[in-house]
């Protein structure tokens, strides 16, 4: 028996804002609120905010994949929401602290890799968090923009900062005092996004490189994320202070032993994260 149009609508409205699944070494976050273009809502950030805290946690995970139901990413903060409640009004001196968003990994990065897989629209807060994720592939109709100044807005996911130092300061500057759309092809010209697809592939090709870090030393993929975090904008001398005792860290690790026996063996390693 087909379902009416009533049922699937009562199935959407009672179906978490946000589902986590873990496959194998991997865990899939995706925002799931198709019928508002995924926009972000307090249950979906509370669900993505204990799906970061489990991928620190769990041992077994080794990436993450952040993603969006239905053929979009996210379509930022809910703006109806927002018309029945402005979050300003609770923006009192000293009332809320806006440095961290950990929903949006802002003030808050994985210990592990996140990949962004990115189909349709990642507008405001959804190109927001997108800059909190390592990898980003997206499908070739997706399209990216921090827009929160057309509506009068401040994009407080943390682009004004972060976006100046991903992309070219120019560019930058322009797509946040614009809030223009920037298509996906352009969004890789840009550095943006490492990859595009066709339509429909970005989970596919997310899957694909998150399976190959997984494949990897679990010890050596966390410590090189770490070194990459602790040091960004330092200076190189002091940088590499930091990244000596990372990495000679990684070198004490059985994983560290496991590589170098596997290639002499003629196997493929097997790596315990130890
Ligand atoms: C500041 C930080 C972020 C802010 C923002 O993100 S502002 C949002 C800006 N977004 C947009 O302008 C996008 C609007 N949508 C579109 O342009 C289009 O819909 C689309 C291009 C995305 C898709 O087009 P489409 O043709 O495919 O689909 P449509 O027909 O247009 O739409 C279908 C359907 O979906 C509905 N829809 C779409 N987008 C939205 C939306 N954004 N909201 C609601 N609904 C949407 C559309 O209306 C249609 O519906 P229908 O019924 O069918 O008509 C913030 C980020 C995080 C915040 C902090 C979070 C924590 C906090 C908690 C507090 O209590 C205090 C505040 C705060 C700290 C909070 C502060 C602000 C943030 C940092």
């Amino acid at each position: 028996m087909s379902s009416t149009t009533s049922e699937i609508a009562d199935v959407a409205a009672s179906a978490p804002h946000c589902l986590v699944e873990k496959r194998g070494h991997v865990l899939i976050v995706t925002m799931n609120r198709p019928a508002a273009r995924n926009a972000l809502s307090s249950e979906m950030m509370a669900i993505m905010t204990e799906a970061w805290d489990q991928v620190d946690a769990d041992p077994d995970i080794r990436v993450a994949i952040l993603t969006g139901a239905g053929g979009t990413f996210c379509a930022g903060m809910d703006l109806k929401a927002m018309n029945k409640s402005a979050p300003g009004d609770k923006f009192v001196k000293g009332g809320m602290d806006l440095t961290k968003l950990p929903a949006l990994l802002k003030g808050r990065r994985l210990t592990k890799p996140l990949i962004a897989a990115v189909e349709g629209a990642a507008i405001a807060g959804g190109t927001e968090i997108l800059q909190g994720t390592d990898i980003r592939v997206a499908g070739e109709s997706a399209k990216f923009g921090v827009s929160e100044a057309r509506l009068g807005l401040f994009p407080l996911g943390g682009s004004a900062v972060r976006l100046v130092r991903q992309i070219p300061y120019t560019v930058a500057a322009e797509i946040l005092l614009t809030g223009r759309n920037v298509p996906a092809s352009e969004a890789k010209e840009l550095g943006l996004i490492g990859h595009v697809v066709p339509d429909g592939e970005a989970l596919t090709k997310a899957l694909e490189i998150a399976d190959a870090i997984a494949a990897n030393g679990p010890i050596a993929v966390q410590a090189i994320l770490k070194t990459i975090r602790v040091t960004e904008g330092m200076h190189e001398e002091d940088a590499f202070k930091i990244e000596a005792e990372i990495g000679a860290e990684v070198f004490r690790s059985a994983d560290a032993k496991e590589g170098p026996r596997s290639f002499a063996e003629k196997r493929t390693p097997v790596f315990e994260g130890r």
